[in-house]
């Protein structure tokens, strides 16, 4: 059985969820989101959390990398951290396995107590969440648990032959990176991942950014959401 786990609102002395109400007011339709959101004003003593979406091989984990050199974010990969649960021999190792040769989603449980236990044995506030949330209920089970919202969401938007490519050629060792794995991959991505897309969209928080190009070129789409924290005196 998975197992409950322990909300950490305490951790977030600054509930978002105020700011979360009034982003809805600044609704804007699908067909016109873009990378327009503004970045928020940090605050000293919250989380400034930043989700990471796009489908696989998009170049979510490449780009986390930039980001944590260029601006001091930390890193919280949730299939890394999915990987590390199966090498470590917990009990739940078998069947996280399964599920990611399958493609599917692990339960949002497990994945939220990983992410919230690396969260919290952290020292820094600036969090990159990679490849998460991947679903409605990826989502809602971090807001309720962790009672916190994202800052800022990435997408990074990769037509699908160009996703297969790059995961083909990884080169990682991954049980998942296999023609059959990635199918079930693309297809899981497309049913589960939009309506947070679109979610995000619709309260102003989602950047969407090409990922088609080199690395460096991709980096200067991302750098100038961020630039804003550079000169921020807390973020420093
Ligand atoms: N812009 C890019 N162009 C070509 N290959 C890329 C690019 N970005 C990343 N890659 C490569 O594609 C593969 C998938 O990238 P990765 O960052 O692991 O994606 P994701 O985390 O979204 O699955 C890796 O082998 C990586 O080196
Ligand atoms: N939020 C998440 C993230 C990953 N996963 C699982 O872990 C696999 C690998 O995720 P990943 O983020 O490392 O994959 P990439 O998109 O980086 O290729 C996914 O296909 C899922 O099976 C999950 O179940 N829930
Ligand atoms: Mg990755």
């Amino acid at each position: 059985m998975w197992r409950r786990v322990a909300s950490v609102s305490h951790l977030f002395s600054h509930s978002k969820s105020t700011k979360f109400n009034q982003g809805a007011s600044t609704f804007k339709i699908w067909e016109t989101f873009t990378s327009e959101s503004e970045i928020p004003t940090p605050s000293k003593g919250s989380p400034f959390i930043t989700f990471v979406l796009g489908g696989p091989g998009s170049g979510k984990g490449t780009q986390c990398a930039k980001i944590v050199e260029a601006f001091g974010f930390t890193h919280v990969s949730a299939g890394d951290l999915l990987r590390r649960e199966i090498a470590s021999g917990s009990a739940y190792g078998s069947v996280i396995l399964s599920t990611i040769r399958e493609g599917k989603i692990v339960p949002s449980q497990v994945t939220v107590e990983l992410i919230q236990k690396e969260m919290e044995s952290n020292d820094n506030y600036k969090f990159l969440i990679d490849g998460f949330p991947r679903s409605e209920e990826n989502r809602k089970a971090f807001e309720q648990t962790i009672g916190a919202e994202p800052d800022v969401v990435l997408f990074f938007d990769c037509p699908e032959q160009e996703m297969v490519k790059r995961v083909l050629n990884r080169n990682q060792g991954r049980v998942d990176d296999n023609i059959d794995t990635i199918k079930k991959r693309l297809e899981i991505f497309d049913e589960l991942n939009w309506p947070v897309i679109n979610y995000y969209s619709q309260r102003g928080k989602l950047h969407k950014i090409n990922a088609v190009g080199t690395v460096d070129e991709i980096f200067e789409k991302v750098r100038p959401i961020f630039a804003p924290l550079s000169t921020n005196f807390y973020m420093k």
